[in-house]
């Protein structure tokens, strides 16, 4: 009985807890004043006045309790509809945290986590790959703040923990302004260290498998330095990130700033962009349209996929553990994109595939080590690759049928491609 009180307790968060105490309130004032009126009426001799005055204070006290009772039950109801729940946290174990890209991709499901786990979150987000859609449901909640800033531009916020997401992610995206990637990933990274130094707070990065390039290690592990072009296409993202790396050990080692840094391999789920640009979201939706799965190159390419909600429970992870040092996150199943393309035409049950030129300094074989996560951090995949790529077919639908009442036809971005003719299959 206890456990379960407890467990209801535990499952409120503070508003509901102060709607409760207001009804209880409510209730204890109504009883004492039924008992003084029935005291009066016993008594027989009452003056008219004081009847009067009974009368009214009584009145005044049933129109108040039905004002403050109908808004209170609206609220409670509208509460209990609007956003997903969260659980309750003492002021000593509720974290401030600022999760930046937390409308993006990765960082909307991030954010869905700690708000569901009862923290503070706010997101800061410039909105270039990231759209409020994707965090919308927490929008008004208490525990919740969307703030549209770039994090170029310096930030003043007094927060615990900083997660930094903020990047585009997708090698299209990325390599459309290379500059601004180039900027994001270094000012961006300068600022929120800078941030994380004033207020003391803990800093994880978003690193990626890119830092380790095309690279000539397999299965690639957190101690090899990698194989990056410094002057290719890709090098605005790589080597801002591998930069990015190096400002957080550089404040670590100088400015005692505690520092976690993930280095996230290939991810898909619900909420990436329809035109990302990226292998899953390009594939399912050439596939959902009956279109040719574009393969760039040959095909025997490896990569290895893992699910979103993995790669949310691995950051949580890691942002609460004490290894600085750099640790690799994603599923070790590794898949050629043949193999891949071919997985998802049967799941979505049509479309071909069309081979196009290889994408410019394209990453040959790449699936993470994850010892280090498995050892250090208890942490490893659970999503099986059908299971999250199904889900993410759903929601893919979900969304074409979205964008065609909205008459919007969304097309799949390509990368920067070596000249060469396409073929079929
Ligand atoms: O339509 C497409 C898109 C992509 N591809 C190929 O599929 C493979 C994966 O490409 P993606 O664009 O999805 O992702 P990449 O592995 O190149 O880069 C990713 O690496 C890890 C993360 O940090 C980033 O999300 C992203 O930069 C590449 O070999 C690419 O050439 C296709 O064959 N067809």
């Amino acid at each position: 009985m206890m456990k379960r009180v407890v467990r209801l307790i535990s499952g409120l968060n503070r508003r509901m807890m102060k709607l409760l105490f207001a009804l209880a309130l409510i209730a204890y004032i109504a009883s004492s004043h039924l008992f003084c009126y029935r005291l009066i009426q016993e008594q027989g001799d009452v003056k008219i006045e004081q009847k009067i005055d009974e009368v009214m204070n009584l009145s005044l006290f049933v129109i108040f309790s039905l004002l403050l009772c109908s808004h209170l039950l609206s609220n409670l109801l509208s509460f209990s509809q609007k956003y997903p729940p969260v659980k309750f946290l003492s002021e000593k174990d509720r974290k401030r945290i600022l999760i930046t890209g937390g409308a993006g991709f990765v960082g909307s499901h991030l954010t869905d986590k700690l708000m569901m786990d009862g923290h503070e979150v706010t997101v800061v987000d410039n909105f270039f790959t990231g759209r409020k859609r994707n965090v919308e449901h927490w929008i008004g909640h208490e525990n919740f703040e969307l703030i549209n800033h770039d994090v170029v531009e310096p930030l003043y916020i007094e927060v615990d923990q900083i997660y930094h997401l903020a990047s585009p992610a997708s090698p299209p995206n990325y390599m459309y302004n290379p500059i601004k990637t180039l900027k994001t990933n270094t000012i961006g990274t300068l600022n929120m260290l800078g941030l994380a130094k004033r207020v003391g707070a803990r800093l994880l990065l978003a690193s990626t498998s890119e830092v380790y390039g095309d690279p000539e290690v397999h299965p690639q592990n957190e101690e090899y330095w990698g194989h990056v072009n410094p002057i290719g296409p890709r090098a605005c993202y790589d080597e801002g990130k591998r930069v990015a790396e190096t400002m957080c050990y550089a404040y670590m080692k100088q400015e005692g700033v505690e520092v976690r840094v993930a280095r996230i391999f290939n991810t898909f789920g619900s909420r990436m962009h329809m035109n990302d640009g990226r292998v899953v979201s390009n594939f399912i939706l050439q596939a959902l349209q009956g279109e040719p799965l574009t393969v760039y190159g040959t095909g025997s390419q490896t990569r290895a996929f893992q699910y979103v909600s993995d790669l949310v429970n691995g950051l949580v992870l890691l942002m609460n553990s004490n290894i600085s040092s750099p640790v690799n996150l994603g599923n070790p199943e590794e898949h050629t994109i043949l193999e891949f393309a071919r997985l998802i035409k049967s799941l979505v049950g049509k479309g071909c595939i069309q081979f196009l030129s290889e994408a410019q300094d394209d990453p040959q074989r790449r699936r993470p080590d994850i010892r280090k996560a498995r050892m250090m951090l208890g942490w490893e995949p659970v999503v099986p690759l059908e299971e999250g790529l199904n889900k993410t077919i759903q929601y893919f639908s979900r969304e074409l049928e979205h964008q065609a009442n909205n008459q919007y036809i969304p097309k799949p971005k390509a990368a920067r491609m070596k000249k060469g003719r396409p073929r079929h299959n």
